[in-house]
């Protein structure tokens, strides 16, 4: 049991550090102005309960003028010196609270945005990065941790202090004091731990809830769908069952924070009265010891109900350090996941020569079902390729694969004959240009989309090249501000909307803006029209006519043009041929999807 409370202990105190580490790496200042608050804050109140005492007995004795001015003049000039010094930390706090609070939201961003991407397609990582989330944004916690942290040395120093004064008068007020404080945090204690619990059950609610109410509220994706099939009163129904679920937690944990908060007082009550009756016979008896005098009676009156405020607060930084560390945990973990670029240190140098894919077979995490299954083959340099299969053959996550966003299960996928884990990952990732099924875009301007780049570092003649190749040309001529236009109404009125077949353009645009030396197009013409098509594709060899492709599409007549077709079927390479030969085989998958496709065109 004591092993096991050191061990919780050790890992505590650990996370503190990561967390303290952490801050000093974005703000020393920050911790030193902390330090020296909490310092300033406790040298003040034992200032104000020892000072008086020598006032006091001054008054009811001599009454020096000169002693008493002496003294008085003390206490004031103490005052004054502390509050100056502790408003000037805490204006210089402020502002850097706010910085460290924006720098700890970035960190966790940059983290997300560079773990390794498995782990956002898996579902406990996902309610990690939500729950780490919520830590930091609703609840800041890093930053009630490093402030409760503060308080607490703060605590610790006013209690010490206390503790000094009281014992000069004996063991007892100490005891009385000690006795009401452990009974304090029996009580708060285990209200925290159901405090931890009920947060703990309160968040997967919070997400489901979050979801469907996000779904009211956003624009026009979800809104045609939800009119068309009538959606709302499901979606409605789903929220007002939330909020009762909420409404009953929420019920339940007021009713028990009231509870614990009466009984924390009725406790402080107690020791407030055994205080002043057993300080009140000393000064009067000496039964009890050493009769003391009326400054000494205000002094220890003062220590003993300062050292239970003391205590009080620092149950409340305890318990609220804990509080922060456990909602912290799902942010400790996260920033504790390896980075993709962590992997590889080769440096990638010259073109793609050749992707040699060596008996991978491939599981997505969580999951024991083969998605691609002992896939050999390879792709030389400048080959245009071609792949089809049915709906879930694994093309995609083919692609995925060769863009390192998952592992390959078994097997190995070779580049220019390296593990591509091998090579450090900017430099590879440098070489692949890929427009997704699911490609994004950005509100930014139409040529930070298409560059990557503010516009200060970019060359607008390339960009305007690639335009016109895409056939955006004329879409940008007709906009006031061409390629500045921002896309998107995400944050300005002004932004522009395009057409699914536009954006689309634009995604490849950036592909090809890239000029990396494999270009991969998971149905790249999917929202286009026809002729739209024809001319993407027509402009497609010309600029990557020196590159490798690889060209993922439904549209079979596309692969007529590539060197060759690799056929997926349920995850394995049922063929990789030219067009040409695929054709000759009568049976093969391809000539049946290519046959039922032209088919309709014929009969058309
Ligand atoms: N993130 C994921 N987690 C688990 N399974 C997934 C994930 N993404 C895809 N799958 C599964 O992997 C299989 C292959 O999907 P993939 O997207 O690679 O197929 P595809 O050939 O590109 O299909 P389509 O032609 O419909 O685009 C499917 O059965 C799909 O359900």
């Amino acid at each position: 049991m004591y092993v096991s409370m050191r061990q919780g202990n050790n890992k505590e105190v650990k996370k503190i550090k990561k967390v303290f580490a952490l801050a000093w790496g974005i703000s020393p200042l920050y911790i030193i102005l902390l330090i020296m608050n909490s310092l300033i804050g406790a040298m003040q109140i034992v200032a104000n309960v020892v000072l008086p005492k020598y006032l006091i007995d001054e008054l009811v004795t001599s009454r020096n003028t000169g002693s008493l001015l002496y003294i008085g003049g003390a206490i004031v000039l103490s005052n004054l010196i502390f509050s100056f010094l502790g408003k000037l930390m805490t204006r210089n706090l402020a502002i850097q609270n706010r910085y460290m609070n924006e720098k700890m939201n970035q960190a966790l961003g940059i983290k997300i945005m560079n773990v390794d991407y498995s782990y956002l397609e898996n579902p406990y990582y996902l309610d990690l990065k939500e729950r780490a989330a919520f830590a930091c944004t609703n609840q800041s916690a890093v930053y009630n941790l490093i402030n409760n942290s503060a308080d607490l040395l703060k605590s610790l120093v006013t209690l010490f202090s206390m503790v000094a004064v009281m014992l000069t008068l004996g063991p007892v007020l100490f005891l009385v004091s000690a006795v009401t404080i452990i009974l304090t945090v029996v009580v708060l204690t285990s209200f925290s731990s159901y405090q931890v619990r009920f947060f703990e059950k309160i968040i997967p609610v919070n997400r489901k809830y979050g979801y469907y109410l996000g779904l009211g509220y956003s624009e026009d994706e979800i809104q045609k769908d939800a009119r068309l099939y009538g959606m709302e009163p499901m979606l409605l129904s789903r929220v007002v069952n939330y909020t009762n679920e909420f409404m009953g937690e929420f019920n339940k944990y007021y009713k028990k924070q009231g509870k614990i908060r009466g009984a924390v007082n009725i406790i402080a009550n107690l020791q407030a009265a055994l205080t002043y009756g057993y300080v009140g016979i000393r000064v009067v008896t000496k039964q009890f010891g050493k009769q003391i005098g009326l400054g000494s009676f205000m002094m220890y009156v003062n220590a003993s109900i300062q050292f239970t405020a003391t205590f009080r607060t620092l149950t409340d930084n305890i318990v609220g350090t804990k509080q922060m560390l456990d909602y912290l945990d799902p942010f400790l973990e996260l920033m504790d996941l390896p980075e993709v670029k962590q992997e590889g240190d080769i440096p990638f140098e010259g073109d793609i020569e050749s992707v040699c894919f060596e008996h991978v077979t491939f599981c997505y995490p969580g999951s024991e079902k083969e998605v691609l299954s002992d896939l050999s083959f390879q792709i030389n340099k400048g080959e245009k390729i071609s792949i089809v299969g049915l709906n879930g053959a694994g093309k995609t996550t083919l692609i995925k694969l060769i863009c390192r966003l998952y592992h390959p299960t078994s097997g190995k996928i070779l580049i220019n004959g390296k593990d591509i884990f091998d090579y450090d990952y900017d430099s590879y990732i440098k070489n692949i240009a890929a427009v997704f099924q699911d490609y994004k875009l950005f509100a930014f301007s139409l040529l930070e989309n298409i560059t990557s780049k503010d516009k200060e570092r970019v060359d607008k003649g390339e960009v305007n090249e690639i335009v016109k190749e895409v056939g955006l040309e004329e879409k940008i001529e007709e906009l006031p501000n061409g390629l500045d236009s921002l896309y998107g109404k995400a944050y300005d009125v002004n932004g522009i909307e395009l057409s699914g077949g536009q954006s689309q353009k634009v995604a490849i645009a950036r592909a090809l803006y890239k000029n990396a030396s494999m270009v991969i197009m998971d149905e790249p013409t999917s929202a286009l029209d026809p002729l739209a098509e024809a001319d993407i594709y027509h402009n497609f060899n010309n600029m990557v006519s020196n590159k490798t492709a690889i060209y993922i599409s439904h549209r079979m007549s596309s692969s007529v043009f590539c060197d060759r077709i690799l056929v997926l079927d349920g995850g394995s390479v049922s063929d990789f041929d030219s067009h040409e030969n695929l054709m000759k085989k009568g049976e093969s998958l391809y000539c049946k999807l290519f046959k039922a496709q032209a088919e309709n065109y014929s009969e058309a």
